[in-house]
């Protein structure tokens, strides 16, 4: 039978994946104080349903940086996709497209920016990090914009890589045969060698990410392109109103997962300060522990446009190749629809804060 749950397919990706490489996926920083909280946010609410509602159609479409998508759900920009599935970022691509939804390609893609296009349907943006080599930055800024890309989106809450212990602790690093094929090889040779008591990500980071990135650069980033850019990793209302008085296009709401700063805010308890503190016309997505459709239903009720879902993505490729990210994706679609119907809210237009109340216990 079919999985059910997300929670079913993240029992057979387990399954399917060395302990190094699960542990990399699922982990997060420090404590895992914050990976655990982005999860345990979601059960704070409760839904308040209406009744006598037409519900016979429930259409969860949203406009996002003038592009529809048919769910409001992208893919976060996670590095390495073939370290979980041997097709890697292309099929991710054929799935999101298939299920209307965005994928953020990551900087760290493991297959060429130009063939996760080919592959693309839908809406397609690449994540950036801020890399000392500005050089090569350029560089796939511009190929991005000739492949067809519809926005920059730069990850700004990881100046250095957070304190993952499960990968301090098993050493790992980046398996020599999956690369970053869209940057130098001699930018990325530290993230295939774990140093004693290190691990590859991390000195890779400490090398090749630059820490002195502030607002004044995002100028850098504007004259390069003309293509919206997004800021990934806002957590408070004077982040959001910075990135807004910069010009920046749409915020995510994320604390990466609770793969950066351990203790950082829960993502879903950082979205309606954000929200309130933009202007109307930049959107808020959110990312961190969504892992069923009544979960997109909360953050968009509390203001998100959209939500970003990253491991999960990878559960569904390891299990099942682009078949297996597209189960994903229909699941929480069905979920979604479902949620709106039994809540008497079938638009995502009729989903705001009086659908929730405080979990009365
Ligand atoms: C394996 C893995 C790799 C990731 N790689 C990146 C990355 O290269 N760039 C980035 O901005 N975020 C990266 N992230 C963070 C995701 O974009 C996203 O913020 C996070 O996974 C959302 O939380 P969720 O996994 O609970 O849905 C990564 C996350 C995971 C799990
Ligand atoms: C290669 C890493 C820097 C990717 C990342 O952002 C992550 O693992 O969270």
């Amino acid at each position: 039978m079919a999985p059910l749950t997300l929670a079913g397919i993240e029992r057979a990706a387990r399954d399917q994946l060395s302990p190094e490489i699960w542990d990399f996926v699922e982990g997060g920083s420090g404590a895992e104080r914050t990976l655990a909280a982005n999860r345990e946010m979601f059960g704070r609410h409760a839904f308040r349903p209406r009744a006598l509602v037409d519900v016979s159609v429930c259409a969860p479409a949203v406009d996002l940086l003038g592009a529809t998508l048919q769910l409001p759900v992208g893919i976060a920009p996670m590095a390495y996709h073939r370290l979980v599935h041997p097709d890697g970022e292309t099929a991710t691509a054929r799935a999101a497209g298939k299920a209307g939804a965005l994928l953020v390609a990551g900087i760290f893609a493991s297959r060429t920016l130009e063939d996760i296009a080919a592959a693309a349907t839908g809406p397609l943006w690449l994540q950036l990090y801020w890399l000392r080599r500005r050089e090569a930055l350029a560089a796939l800024v511009e190929r991005a914009e000739a492949a067809g890309y519809a926005a920059l989106l730069l990850t700004v809450d990881a100046p250095r890589i957070g304190r993952r212990l499960r990968d301090l602790r098993n050493g790992f690093a980046v398996p020599p045969e999956i690369r970053a094929v869209n940057l130098d090889p001699a930018l990325m040779a530290a993230s295939h060698h774990a140093g004693q008591g290190s691990s590859g990500i991390a000195e890779h980071a400490r090398e090749q990410f630059d820490p002195t990135l502030t607002w004044a650069d995002l100028a850098w980033l504007r004259e390069r392109s003309r293509l919206p850019l997004v800021l990934k990793g806002v957590l408070t209302a004077e982040d959001a109103r910075r990135a807004a008085d910069h010009g920046v296009d749409a915020v995510v709401v994320s604390n990466h997962g609770g793969r950066q700063l351990d203790g950082a805010l829960p993502a879903l308890a950082a979205l309606p300060e954000v929200v309130d503190a933009l202007p109307p016309h930049i959107p808020a997505l959110l990312d961190g522990g969504v892992r069923s459709g009544a979960d997109i239903a909360v953050a968009l009720a509390l203001g998100a446009r959209a939500v970003l879902v990253g491991r999960p993505a990878f559960w569904g490729l390891a299990t099942g190749g682009e078949a297996g990210v597209g189960q994903v994706l229909d699941l929480l679609r069905d979920e979604l629809e479902h949620t709106m119907a039994l809540l008497g809210r079938p638009s995502v237009a009729d989903l705001d804060r009086t659908a929730l109340a405080p979990w009365p216990v």
